[in-house]
Formats: C-alpha cells, structure tokens, sequence
C-alpha cells in the first residue's frame, strides 16, 4: 500500500530523516516508534507531502506521490493527524468534522450527516453542538482523529494521539482505534505510550536519529537491545540485562 525508499530531509546542516525505507502493506495497524527528536513526525509530513523531500520517493497504492500537495494525498485516501489539535474556534465539534467530510461531499447537508457519523464512531455524538473550542484534551485528541476520518481515508497516519491523555482516557480511546482499523482503514501510528503501542500494532519500526534502527513486533523491539539503547542511551541494555541477572 505505501512503499517509502531512501527518504531523506535535512533541516540545514541536520539530517532529521536519512534514507528511510518503509513498506507497509494494506490492513492492520503499524507503530513509528523512536526517541523525541528521532524524526517520526518528519516522516509523516514527507510522507504526506507537509514537507518536500530532499531525497527518496513515496509511492501509494501504486502511484508515485513524492512531492504532491497533502490535499491530493488526503484526496488519494492518505491522512495524517497533527500533534497539536488546532479546532476552528466559534464552530461545532460537528462543523469542525464536517471540514473534513467536504474532501469527497460538495453538500452541506450531506457533509454534516458524515460528520455526525464519524462523530460516534470516535465517541463524541455526545458533543456534536459543543463549540470544538471547549473540549478537553481528549475530545480534541478524538477530534482530530473524527476531521481526518470524515475523509475517508484509506491508509490514516496517527501523530501521538495518546499524548497527554490519562490513563484511564489511553484506556478508552484504544478501542476506538481498533474499531477504526476494523472498518477497513490501515493505520499507521507514532506512539510514545508504549502500552498503546503493544496493544495495538502487530508491526514496528524504530527510528533514531533519523535513521532506522529496527522492525519487527512491538514486544520483540521492547527486548532488542538495539533499541533499548537508542531509547536510553549507551550501554543501558547490557546495564539491564545484568540487572536482571542480578535480581
Ligand atoms: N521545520 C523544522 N526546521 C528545523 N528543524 C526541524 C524542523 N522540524 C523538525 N526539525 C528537527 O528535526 C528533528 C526531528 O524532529 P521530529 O519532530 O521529526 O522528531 P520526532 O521523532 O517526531 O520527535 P518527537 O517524538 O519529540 O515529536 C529534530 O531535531 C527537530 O528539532
């Protein structure tokens, strides 16, 4: 479904992203793990045209999209979500996903019955009349997954849509995705909460520093000490396992 090669973007004389390669195919749910700063949430604006590679192609579903503008990404069936959740201000939770729902409905009407529907399937048809400005962290988290799903997306890119959520609201909105997933929409997330991230995705990369540094399961890549280091710095795995040893 997407196929990434050799992506690269440099930020003056940092190179954020260096040469990833990434092939995910259609159905299930993915994770883009790595330390801050590694480079996931430039990959996903590369990805999904925010920002223009310096080197290396995308390719969804079989089309070559390097370079495209994000609206004809998000046309094409690929969404993203962002960090920091910007709700239009004075609009409905409904106006705000109805935005999202005029991607392929030219009608008003029609556009907000979409958004009504996407509406209960992310666990806000309770808050459809609320202005989107008074949601909580949560609502806005679900918010901005609702406006990327009114548009029907067939491949949706999560950035940290666990972020500042309390544990019992993580609880709550893992299902949400699942249902998501099971509707049809490949999903590939960037994910801190490491909870999140083993209960959802059967596939994970990890990037650090740019570059990729491994893939397999979520709890195989929990116990790679490639990737305990990359996380918590040099020498910690071997510190770990002799820890375990000890204990
Ligand atoms: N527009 C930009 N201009 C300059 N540097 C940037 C820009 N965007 C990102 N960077 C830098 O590129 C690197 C990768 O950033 P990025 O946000 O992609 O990492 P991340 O893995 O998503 O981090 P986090 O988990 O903290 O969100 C960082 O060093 C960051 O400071």
């Amino acid at each position: 479904m997407l196929e990434v090669r050799g992506l690269t973007k440099r930020f003056g004389g940092l190179t954020a992203v260096d040469g990833v390669d990434l092939d995910l195919a259609e159905g299930g749910i993915s994770a883009l793990i790595g330390p801050n700063g590694a480079g996931k949430t430039t990959c996903f604006a590369l990805i999904t045209g925010f920002h223009k590679p310096d080197a290396g192609s995308v390719r969804f579903l079989g089309h070559d999209i390097t370079g495209e503008k994000p609206f004809r990404i998000a046309r094409a069936g690929m969404v993203r979500t962002f960090q920091i959740v910007q709700p239009f201000a004075g609009q409905t939770v409904r106006e705000n996903i109805a935005v999202g729902a005029h991607m392929h409905l030219a009608d008003r009407a029609a556009a907000l019955a979409k958004a009504e529907q996407v509406a209960q399937a992310v666990g806000l048809g309770d808050r459809l009349d609320r202005d989107a400005a008074d949601l909580t962290v949560a609502g806005r988290k679900r918010l901005e997954v609702a406006r990327a799903l009114a548009t029907e997306p067939k491949l949706l890119l999560l950035d940290e849509v666990m972020a500042g959520l309390n544990p019992a609201e993580i609880r709550d909105v893992i299902p949400v995705i699942r249902a998501i997933r099971d509707q049809g929409v490949t999903i590939l997330l960037i994910e801190h909460v490491m909870q999140a991230v083993m209960e959802l995705s059967d596939h994970a990369w990890v990037l650090n520093q740019g570059a990729l540094i491994a893939e397999g399961t979520p709890r195989a890549l929990a116990a790679d000490p490639t990737v305990i280091e990359a996380y918590l710095g040099h020498g910690m795995a071997a510190r770990l396992a002799k820890g375990a040893a000890h204990a």
